[in-house]
């Protein structure tokens, strides 16, 4: 029995819910290019739970159904109020009230596919609210209830900022949703599948992909990322940064992928978004300096940028604090957990794998006196 570091280029479940192949992203067979540009957020998760897009009022209701579940229990409120507020990260609170918010569902341990589509709705509803509550929470503010005529995105900038976002933020971080749902067996998402496959309950899963989420390796570069850029402070800046990270052998946080060798698909519209949106707030030196290190590590490592690398400068433009980008990551991820935790549910099997063993030989007790 051999092993294989870190289960590069294992498959290790089947899917219909999102591919990468040849560098290109689908979701259930659309396009991520074609996604990004044409469908909102909504329609995405509904594309993710139904392996199909939604007619108008399929669609229609489904809006309804996140409007009307983004209430959070008072308590997660209070949960926020007990933590040690100046250093708890926004990942490990989210991570918590998530968990929390299971222990108010009654339906959290019923494991019909009807009760967990509901549970599916009810915690992509709630999470927003989540995020945003313990952002102003944390500040002494109070928290925002979201308003139900607002769409996903809107409400989300909403809750934030306690004012309603322009359509260009709203246009933005809508894409930004789409562009962040799902990635087929990412490590995340393998843990929820992980997770589930025991039949332990939706929330422990997303729970459990809430923790794998946070790590630099995969969602928490995004935070890494911009603070790199706030330690450059200037294009000028960049070069003797870089090099000097490189010269060390310190991984530049956004650039490299295990499955994406040309690029990752979705950094382009990333691009694309923060050149036109750190212009509109007066930061272009934040995209100048996002190129050029771009440029260097394309250059010296052959590495391209993925999802987090422009995804940073681009939720600086829509005001969303640093330690936040990580939280607003999950909270379009949770579309795809979901989604690949409905589908683990509907065909599953305990995963299992085995370890090779490489520690000593048989071995005898010793008396611990005699050690
Ligand atoms: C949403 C997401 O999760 S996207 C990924 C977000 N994570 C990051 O941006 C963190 C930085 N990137 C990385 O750490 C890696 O590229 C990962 C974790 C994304 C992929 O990891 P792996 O497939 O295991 O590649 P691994 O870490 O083994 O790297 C292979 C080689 O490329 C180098 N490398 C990989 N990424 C980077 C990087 N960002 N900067 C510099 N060198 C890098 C490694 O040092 C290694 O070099 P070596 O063979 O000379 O030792
Ligand atoms: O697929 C991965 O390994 C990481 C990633 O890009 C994602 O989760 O979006």
């Amino acid at each position: 029995m051999t092993s294989t570091k870190g289960l590069e280029g294992i498959v290790a479940a089947e899917t219909k819910i999102s591919s990468i192949i040849d560098d290109t992203l689908t979701y259930v067979g659309y396009d991520i290019d074609d996604l990004a540009v044409n469908a909102s957020f909504e329609e995405v998760i509904y594309l993710l739970w139904h392996t199909r897009l939604p007619k108008a009022d399929e669609l229609a209701e489904l809006k309804q159904q996140l409007a009307d579940n983004m209430a959070i229990p008072a308590s997660i409120v209070d949960l926020f109020k007990s933590m040690p507020l100046n250093t708890v990260h926004p990942m490990a609170a989210l991570r918590t009230a998530v968990s929390m918010l299971g222990t108010f569902d009654d339906e959290a341990d019923v494991m019909e596919p009807e009760a967990n589509y509901r549970k599916a709705v009810r915690l992509q509803a709630k999470i927003a609210t989540v995020v945003t509550t313990f952002a102003r929470v944390r500040k002494g503010l109070e928290p925002i209830a979201p308003k139900a005529e607002l769409g996903y995105a809107a409400n989300f900038l909403y809750m934030l900022k306690g004012e309603e976002p322009a359509a260009i933020e709203i246009e933005a971080f809508d894409k930004a949703l789409v562009l962040h749902a799902d990635h087929e067996l990412n490590a995340s998402t393998f843990t929820a599948r992980v997770c589930v496959a025991t039949l332990s309950d939706v929330y422990s899963g997303v729970t459990a992909a809430i923790g794998a989420l946070k790590g630099p390796l995969h969602g928490g570069a995004n935070e890494q990322v911009m603070k790199m850029l706030s330690e450059i402070g200037s294009v000028d800046n960049v070069e003797s940064y870089i090099q000097d990270k490189l010269d060390h052998k310190v991984k530049i946080m956004g650039f490299g992928h295990r499955v994406y060798r040309k690029g990752d698909p979705r950094a382009p519209h990333l691009r694309a978004m923060s050149e036109k949106l750190t212009k509109l707030t007066g930061k272009p030196e934040l995209y100048d300096m996002s190129v050029k290190i771009h440029d260097m590590i394309v250059t010296q490592k052959g590495l391209p940028a993925n999802v987090d690398f422009f995804s940073a400068s681009v939720y600086d433009s829509l005001g969303i604090e640093h330690d936040l980008f990580t939280p607003v990551f999950a909270v379009s991820r949770t579309s795809g957990w979901v989604a690949h935790i409905l589908e683990q549910y509907a065909n599953n099997r305990l995963i299992r794998p085995r370890a090779e063993y490489v520690g000593p030989g048989m071995q005898t007790y010793i008396a611990i006196e005699e050690r």
